[in-house]
């Protein structure tokens, strides 16, 4: 007999941190937005039309209307259809909602439906507000963030790309070892680029400060889970025709960079056979990467002079050449989580499972890897998954507020002693792998 599942993290544990999240964060968040087009109304006129200076009044009386729903635990509510959107995904958000009042018999509210699904619903809302006006659909309220966290990088981007360079124009004279060793330096670039997320600090200014290289050594003990060496027998034992690997990025920014890094280099060491990427249709959790922001990168860092423009050029090329592909799904905007993709993103489902190898990066594909329930520590990272198996995967995370599932049995306790905010804070990273054999 299957064991009952744990509850959802959620809002009505008062004091927790998905409480302190709808309690504060959210609409802090929200408020930002709300100025933003408030101040910046005029610049917008100019920008995307007069229809958008008068619309961003209407955008801020509906966002406004959500935030004080919000703080006073009303319904979610409905979304409207967007027939003219490509990712229309309003059915999906109406039929969870429906199937909530079904199972519970009351509606979903903000402080007591699951944190997962209030968060992923406030963007969704964030979103229909500017959709709702025709002069402001294509509007990315944290553009301007993303863009700056880029820029704030950019001494430490520089660093990155000049090992890049370095060690992909030695690649093809290594041992085994040395091969082994780069490439698992760059899996841990990426996993610590995950703490500059704009989310977590409420979209207060988060970047890479210094060269993150020089750190690697010290941080490693701050890897509760580290499957690199699993990894790395992983992908060279991967039929050498069939290495077809999927990352599914997170946030834009330094992290965005250290992913195409860590993709520069698992291609230039013959890991790769096909590379795609998939990013998000709609502005999510701040930072969250869309396409327009990766081929925005890609562009700004091209007109950087030395390694940094040079790497960026050679970018441009496997994405115009289809070396690299980008891909987008509405699903990864909804809120279920992927133990419900199977029957809610077939399409989704199935064109993941024939990857070799998934990479999911960040805090809220974990959490939606793992339905962001209450799991003890020591749960198999395989029985978090539920069911959710398209392909063999990995979550490189650090832990910002999800479930921290497959520790040892007295693991968590033991870093608890040591840091009491230990996964929370984006100070402890997992390098996790579920091959499902
Ligand atoms: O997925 P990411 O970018 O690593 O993290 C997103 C995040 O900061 O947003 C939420 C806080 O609002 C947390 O779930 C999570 O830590
Ligand atoms: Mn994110």
């Amino acid at each position: 007999m299957d064991l009952p599942l744990p509850p959802p993290l959620s809002g009505n544990n008062v004091g927790s941190f998905a409480y302190l999240t709808v309690k504060d964060r959210l609409p802090v968040i929200l408020t930002r937005v709300i100025d933003y087009l408030h101040r910046e109304r005029t610049s917008l006129g100019s920008r995307y039309g007069m229809a958008a200076q008068e619309g961003c009044k209407e955008v801020v009386g509906r966002l406004s209307q959500m935030k004080n729903e919000m703080q006073t635990n009303k319904d979610l509510q409905l979304l409207q259809a967007q027939p003219t959107n490509p990712h229309d995904d309003s059915e999906l958000w109406n039929h969870q909602f429906e199937s909530y009042v079904s199972e519970h018999e009351v509606t979903p509210k903000w402080f007591t439906a699951s944190w997962l699904y209030v968060e992923c619903h406030m963007y969704a809302r964030i979103h229909e507000a500017l959709f709702l006006c025709n002069a402001l659909r294509e509007f990315d309220p944290f553009e301007e963030q993303k863009q700056k966290s880029l820029e704030d990088s950019l001494p430490a981007i520089e660093a990155l790309i000049e090992k890049v360079s370095t060690t992909c124009t030695t690649l093809s004279s290594q041992t085994q070892d040395q091969l082994k060793q780069h490439v698992l330096t760059f899996f841990e670039v990426s996993l610590w680029g995950n703490r500059c997320d704009l989310s977590l600090s409420g979209g207060d200014e988060r970047f890479q400060e210094g060269d993150v290289l020089l750190s690697l050594e010290k941080l490693r003990n701050k890897i509760i889970v580290n499957d690199s060496n699993m990894l790395w027998q992983f992908l060279t034992s991967l039929p050498e025709d069939q290495r077809d690997i999927v990352l599914v990025v997170d946030n834009a920014g330094f992290e965005l960079v250290s992913d195409l890094c860590l993709l520069t280099v698992l291609m230039e060491a013959g890991l790769t056979t096909s590379l795609t990427i998939h990013t998000k249709t709609r502005p999510w959790f701040v930072s969250d990467t869309m396409e327009t922001d990766l081929r925005w990168t890609v562009d700004k860092l091209r007109s950087h002079p030395g390694h940094v423009g040079q790497v960026a050029a050679k970018w441009s090329s496997y994405l115009s050449d289809g070396r690299w592909k980008i891909c987008n799904n509405k699903f990864w905007t909804t809120g279920h989580d992927f133990s419900e993709m199977s029957k809610f993103g077939g399409d989704l489902y199935s064109q993941l499972s024939k990857a070799s190898l998934i990479i999911f990066k960040g805090d809220l594909n974990y959490r939606k890897l793992t339905g962001d329930l209450e799991w003890p520590t020591d749960t198999k990272f395989e029985d978090a998954l539920q069911g959710f198996r398209p392909a063999p995967l990995l979550a490189v995370r650090t832990a910002k507020g999800g479930p921290v599932v497959g520790l040892l049995p007295d693991q968590g306790k033991d870093i608890y002693s040591v840091d009491k905010d230990w996964n929370t804070t984006g100070d402890y990273g997992m390098i996790q792998l579920c091959t499902f054999s």
